[in-house]
């Protein structure tokens, strides 16, 4: 049960493309520690509709209750043949339960809870976040009602529903240390990381378009960057970007409706050197270069929280080096009282690039000791067969073979991605097994569902198959046979996507759907250190997280320099948690070919360098 609330008790704390987190500041033990979870789209549309039902209002006894605001879980789609509008928060956690957390592991997901919102409480979190000024310019037309997508399952007279999560960037006390007598944790930083990955492996479909074909050399991250670069893409959480005439008129608006203050960042662009590919690798080395290069231009793939407050990282203002020494010192009390090590006293000395060394260095040493954690992300993300080039050519077949209907192509697949298969059924079995096909056994165990009966199927995923071994043994080298090769494996590829059943479509956009949910989640890795244990004594042991508690890990603190370093390892508890783990809508297929169009831009680029080369 959610106990009293009140909107003043919640305040903004970040946002995403399509979400609002709200962190509870008030003294309730049962939702301290917690966030809220809000869509924007029914934020802003119950708020600015809501204006004449009263609000609350602080001045007044009246609060929401418990009774307001008690979660409210309706019924969640169980049959495959179920329609669904648009997949609501309760749906997304189904989705987490079933289909996501088997395949990541139970212990770095915690399921949300609905709760249900009343439309006034809506309204005042809607106006005083706008009205604080504290949205990022280019996240401000996702807070204006009419610029957004009705979305029709929002009764505004009900409120909306939305989750209750718990917030990463606080670390609950590892239990081993409440059995060792000892009360009170050394340091009382948490530092917390927030990591996007992105996808870690490069395109290797044959349905990828001739134009497109720059996606087999280098990973759909390092591409967009170069488009970013180019200018001919703009990203959500970029303030940079040159603004579209709605972003103008929204800002333009909130500023005299408001009255907020809008911070503008005309920076220009710095491509990121990150390479999803040495964070996925399995290699320390390689780790901990990629989180160094995340670390030197951090854009939305890494943030970083002290005690609760981003410090580092799109949304922050960075800290002064005498915060990051202040910090530091916390964490490491005893190099103040050694003159040989007094790294943190030295005037000269960079404190915000030590500590981010530290937190480098210790987020390294947490990967590397919960691998499976990345492992098992990349395993999910390489259902993705198709590149978003296949997926919207194979939307194209399935849209035909529904009659020209979109809207029921999209409910069948919202509905699909949802639904785990029967990894016992026949139809299964003999999916993996024909022809004593290793890979097609590999392959359907890595995915959670179920392969329908369809005879172009399986010659589809041999196809793709065989191309994906010829890029492996040719090593994404071009030469003058490569486009050949390519345009063959392309054109057969359309051939059997041309005989494939609805059942076989549904199949493979299931899988590419659920690779791009994986290709967009956020990790946090939020850790403190314990300097009163050491890996000498072994009071401590180090263990990996578990369900219900986190981990110890031991780190040595020494940086390049030498500047900061320590004469024994120091326990440090933490946890590693996945957020944003939402499935993605089908409705995003209509307009997939358009978004992977850009990447011809790059293509061109590509052939106009060796152009300029050769003359
Ligand atoms: O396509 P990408 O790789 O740019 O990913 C999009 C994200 O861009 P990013 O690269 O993380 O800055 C994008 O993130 P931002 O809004 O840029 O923070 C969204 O997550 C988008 O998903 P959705 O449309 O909100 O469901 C993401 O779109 P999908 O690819 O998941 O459709
Ligand atoms: N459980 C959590 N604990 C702490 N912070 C969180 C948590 N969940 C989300 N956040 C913060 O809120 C931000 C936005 O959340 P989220 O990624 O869920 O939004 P979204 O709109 O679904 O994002 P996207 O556009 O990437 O799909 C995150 O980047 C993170 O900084």
């Amino acid at each position: 049960m959610i106990g009293e609330a009140d909107p003043d008790e919640w305040s903004y704390v970040a946002e995403g493309g399509k979400h609002a987190l709200f962190r509870y500041r008030g003294a309730d033990i049962g939702l301290s520690g917690h966030l809220l979870r809000i869509a924007k789209n029914k934020l802003a549309r119950v708020s600015t509709t809501c204006d004449s039902c009263g609000g609350w209002d602080s001045t007044t006894s009246t609060k929401i209750s418990t009774t307001s605001m008690i979660p409210k879980i309706p019924a969640i789609p169980v049959r495959a043949d179920t329609t669904i509008a648009s997949i609501d928060d309760t749906a997304s956690q189904e989705f987490q339960r079933q289909i996501i957390q088997p395949l990541l592991c139970h212990r770095y997901i915690d399921l949300a809870r609905t709760v249900h919102l009343p439309a006034y409480f809506c309204a005042q979190l809607y106006h005083r976040t706008l009205a604080n000024g504290l949205i990022p310019p280019s996240r401000l037309p996702s807070w204006k009602s009419d610029v957004i997508n009705h979305d029709t399952t929002v009764d505004i007279n009900e409120g909306v529903n939305a989750l209750l999560l718990r917030d990463h960037t606080h670390i609950s006390r590892h239990r081993r240390l409440s059995s060792l007598g000892n009360t009170t944790p050394s340091s009382s930083v948490v530092l917390s990381v927030e990591i996007k990955p992105k996808a870690g492996y490069i395109s290797s479909s044959p349905l990828v378009l001739p134009a497109n074909r720059c996606k087999y050399y280098q990973t759909r991250y390092s591409l967009q960057q170069e488009l970013m670069q180019m200018g001919q893409i703009h990203k959500g959480w970029r303030s940079s970007r040159s603004r579209t005439r709605v972003d103008e008129a929204c800002e333009q608006d909130y500023q005299s409706t408001e009255g907020s203050n809008i911070m503008h960042d005309e920076a220009a662009f710095i491509p990121s050197n990150y390479s999803p590919l040495d964070l996925f690798s399995n290699n320390t080395l390689r780790m901990q270069k990629a989180l160094v290069d995340l670390s030197c231009n951090m854009q939305n793939n890494f943030r970083v929280w002290c005690n609760g407050n981003q410090i580092f990282g799109v949304g922050a203002s960075p800290p002064t080096d005498s915060d990051c020494q202040i910090i530091l010192q916390d964490i490491f009390p005893s190099f103040g009282d050694d003159s040989n090590n007094d790294a943190v006293n030295r005037p000269n000395l960079d404190s915000k690039a030590t500590l981010l060394d530290v937190i480098v260095a210790t987020v390294t040493k947490i990967l590397d000791k919960e691998s499976s954690l990345l492992s098992n992300m990349l395993s999910v993300q390489q259902l993705d067969w198709l590149d978003g080039d296949g997926a919207a050519i194979i939307y194209e077949r399935l849209v035909h073979l529904c009659n020209g209907s979109n809207s029921e192509v999209e409910a069948l697949l919202d509905a699909a991605v949802l639904i785990p298969g029967d990894a016992f059924s026949s139809t299964w079995k003999e999916f993996a097994t024909s022809d004593n096909n290793d890979w097609r056994s590999k392959h359907s165990t890595s995915s959670p569902y179920m392969a329908p009966k369809c005879n172009a199927l399986p010659q589809l995923l041999d196809e793709i198959h065989h191309f994906q071994s010829y890029l492996r043994e040719q090593q994404r080298r071009y030469d003058s046979s490569f486009d050949e090769v390519c345009d063959n494996s392309h054109f057969k590829c359309i051939e059997f996507v041309n005989k494939l059943s609805k059942d076989a479509c549904i199949y493979l956009l299931q899988n590419w759907l659920l690779s791009l949910s994986l290709c967009d989640v956020s990790f946090f890795v939020t850790f403190r250190f314990l300097n009163e244990f050491n890996a000498v004594d072994g009071a401590l042991k180090d263990v990996r997280q578990t369900c219900d508690h986190g981990g110890i890990v031991y780190c040595s603190m020494q940086n390049n320099n030498g500047e900061l370093s320590t004469r024994r390892d120091i326990a440090v508890e933490y946890e590693v948690k996945v957020i944003d783990c939402d499935p993605k809508p089908a409705k995003k297929l209509r307009d997939r070919r358009e978004v992977e169009n850009a990447f011809r831009f790059v293509s061109k680029k590509r052939i106009d360098d060796v152009d300029e080369q050769v003359s």
